[in-house]
C-alpha cells in the first residue's frame, strides 16, 4: 500500500514536471518581427520583388533574428551570421529539412526531386552521396576537356555576336551540364532537353509561388476533390503532375537509349549505371540515378547564368579590376591560348574576383528554405517545430561589420597584402547554402566559372559608358536567383 502511495506520488510529480516544462517553453516568445493579420498573417506586407531588402530592413527594427506568420505558417529569418552557423550548420540534424509544398510535392508529384526530398527520407542522404562524389574535385578535374571545349565555343559565340552575350552565357551554362549530367550535346537553338527543363523549373516556381496555393496552407484541401466547386487547383495539379512526369524521365532514357545502341558518352549518370566495378544497378538504385542527374540542371543553369552576367557587367564598370585580373591571366597564359582549367589554381586575384561578385550580387540572396524538424531555442527564442527557417544571405554578404563598406565592389578585400593580414570573411561560407543542404555543385560551379571569367576577360575588352557606380547604384533581378539587371556595355574582341 505505502509503496502504491509513493509510486503515485512519484508519477504525479514527474508529470507535474513535463507540464511545467511544455509551459516554461511555450511562455518563451518567437523571435519578434511585423505584426501579423489574423488569417493571413503577414501576407500582405511581403513585397513581391526584393523580399529580402524587406527582412533586412524589419531586422533593423527587430534584431538581427525576426519572425512572421504566413497563414498559418512561421517564418523565421536569421539576417546575421552568428544565427546562420548556430543554428543552420551546427545545429544541421534538425535544420535541414525543406518547408513542404503540398501543390509541388504531393499534388504534382514532386516530394523526390533532390531539391524538395525530406531531410529525414534515406533519399536525401543517397543523392547527396551520389551528387558529392559525381561532382567531387575530383570528378571536376575529369571535365576539364569538356569545360574548355565549351569554353572555346562560348569565345567563337561572343565574337560573333557580342550584344548577345547574355543569350550565349545562358547557352553555355545549359549545355555543360546537360554534358555533365547526361552526356548529351545541346542543339543550336530551342533545344528539347534545354526546354522541358526550363518547362519544369517554370512549373515548379508556379506550384511553390507564396501565397499563391491555399492547400500549402491548409493541407486538408488536398482531399477537396477535383470536381467541387472551386477546386480548380486539383485540376492545375493534376496538369502539371502528367506535364513533369513527361519531363523528368525524357534525359533518362535518351541516356538509356544511347547506351543500349553503344553510343553512350562518359558523363554523371553512364558512369553510375554502369560503374567500373561491373555492377549493374538495381531499379531502385536506377530510379536514384535519375532523380539526382535531374537535380544538376536545376541546381547549375540559372546560378551559374546570375553569377556570370553579374561578373560581366561589374567588369564593364570598374576597369581597373578588368585590367589586373587580365595581367595575371596573361601572364600564366600568353595571348595566343585559351586558359586550361590546369591553371585555374594560379589566378589569385581573379579568384578574389570571383568571391567578390558572389558577395556583391549574391546569386541566391535567400539561399533556399529550410525547415526544422523538431522545438528549439535560440537567444532566448523559441523556434516553434515546423518553422521555416531561411537565411537572409543578401543582408550577411552587406554587413558592413564583416565587410567595411559594402556597396564597394572591391576584390582587394579577399587578397593578403602582407602574410598575416586578417581578411574578410569569405563568401563562398554564404553564398552555397548551409548544413546538410549545402551546394553539392560548388567545387564544380567555381571551376567552370573561373575559367569562362579567365577566358573572357583574355579575349575581350568590356566597358560601359556608364559611370563607375556610386552607393546603391546598380540593379537586381528578382526571384530564387537574382543578378544586376543588364545596361548597356560594349564587348569588343581583343586582336
Ligand atoms: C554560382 C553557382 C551556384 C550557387 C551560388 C549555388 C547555390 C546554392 C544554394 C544557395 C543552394 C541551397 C542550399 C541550402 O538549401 O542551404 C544550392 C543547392 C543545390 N545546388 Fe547549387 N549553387 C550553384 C551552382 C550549382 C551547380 C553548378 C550545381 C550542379 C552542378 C548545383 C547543384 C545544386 C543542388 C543539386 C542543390 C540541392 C541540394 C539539396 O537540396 O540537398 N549548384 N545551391
Amino acid at each position: 500500500m505505502a509503496l502504491s502511495h509513493i509510486t503515485y506520488g512519484l508519477t504525479s510529480l514527474v508529470l507535474l514536471f513535463a507540464v511545467y516544462l511544455k509551459y516554461s517553453r511555450r511562455s518563451t516568445p518567437v523571435p519578434p518581427g511585423p505584426r501579423s493579420w489574423r488569417i493571413g498573417g503577414v501576407t500582405h506586407l511581403i513585397p513581391k520583388k526584393h523580399p529580402w531588402l524587406s527582412y533586412a530592413r524589419w531586422s533593423e527594427r527587430f534584431g538581427p533574428i525576426i519572425s512572421f506568420r504566413v497563414y498559418n505558417q512561421t517564418v523565421v529569418v536569421l539576417n546575421d551570421t552568428k544565427a546562420v552557423h548556430e543554428l543552420l550548420d551546427k545545429r544541421q540534424a534538425f535544420y535541414s529539412d525543406r518547408p513542404r509544398s503540398w501543390m509541388l510535392h504531393d499534388l504534382c508529384g514532386r516530394a523526390n526531386t533532390v531539391f524538395n526530398i525530406s531531410a529525414t527520407n534515406d533519399r536525401h542522404r543517397k543523392y547527396r552521396t551520389l551528387l558529392r562524389g559525381g561532382l567531387s574535385p575530383q570528378a571536376t578535374l575529369s571535365y576539364a576537356p569538356l569545360l574548355e571545349c565549351e569554353l572555346a565555343d562560348l569565345v567563337t559565340r561572343l565574337n560573333d555576336s557580342p550584344a548577345l552575350y547574355r543569350e550565349h552565357i545562358r547557352r553555355n551554362a545549359a549545355a555543360i551540364i546537360m554534358r555533365v549530367a547526361y552526356g548529351y550535346t545541346v542543339a543550336k537553338d530551342n533545344d528539347l532537353f534545354v526546354r522541358t527543363a526550363e518547362e519544369a523549373s517554370q512549373i515548379s516556381g508556379l506550384a511553390m509561388a507564396p501565397g499563391r496555393w491555399l492547400v500549402n496552407y491548409f493541407p486538408l484541401l488536398r482531399f477537396v476533390p477535383g470536381w467541387f466547386p472551386g477546386a480548380g487547383f486539383q485540376r492545375q495539379a493534376a496538369i502539371w503532375r502528367k506535364e513533369l512526369d513527361k519531363l523528368s524521365g525524357v534525359p533518362h532514357q535518351w541516356v538509356r537509349d544511347q547506351m543500349a545502341a553503344g553510343i553512350d558518352n562518359d558523363c554523371f549518370t553512364t558512369r553510375l549505371l554502369k560503374p567500373s566495378s561491373g555492377k549493374v544497378a538495381s531499379v531502385d538504385e536506377e530510379d536514384i540515378i535519375k532523380w539526382a542527374a535531374g537535380g544538376l540542371y536545376a541546381g547549375a543553369a540559372d546560378t551559374t547564368f546570375s553569377a556570370l552576367v553579374s561578373f560581366i557587367l561589374l567588369m564593364a564598370v570598374h576597369p581597373d579590376v578588368q585590367d589586373r585580373a587580365r595581367a595575371e591571366i596573361l601572364e600564366l597564359t600568353g595571348a595566343d591560348r585559351l586558359p586550361f582549367v590546369s591553371d585555374i589554381p594560379q589566378f589569385h586575384y581573379l579568384s578574389a574576383v570571383l568571391k567578390e561578385v558572389l558577395r556583391f550580387a549574391p546569386v541566391a540572396p535567400l539561399a533556399l528554405p529550410h525547415q526544422v524538424t523538431q522545438e528549439d531555442e535560440y537567444g532566448g527564442y523559441r523556434i516553434p517545430k515546423n518553422a521555416t527557417v531561411m537565411a537572409n544571405v543578401w543582408s550577411i554578404m552587406h554587413d558592413e561589420t564583416l565587410y567595411p563598406d559594402p556597396y564597394t565592389f572591391d576584390p582587394s578585400r579577399f587578397i593578403p597584402v602582407k602574410s598575416g593580414d586578417s581578411l574578410q570573411p569569405d563568401p563562398r561560407g554564404y553564398s552555397f547554402g548551409f548544413g546538410r543542404r549545402t551546394c553539392p555543385g560548388s567545387h564544380f560551379a567555381e571551376t567552370s566559372m573561373l575559367l569562362i571569367m579567365a577566358g573572357i576577360l583574355l579575349k575581350f575588352d568590356i566597358s560601359s559608358s556608364r559611370p563607375r557606380p556610386a552607393i546603391h547604384p546598380l540593379e537586381f533581378t528578382s526571384g530564387i536567383t537574382s543578378h544586376i539587371k543588364p545596361f548597356d556595355i560594349n564587348i569588343v574582341s581583343r586582336k
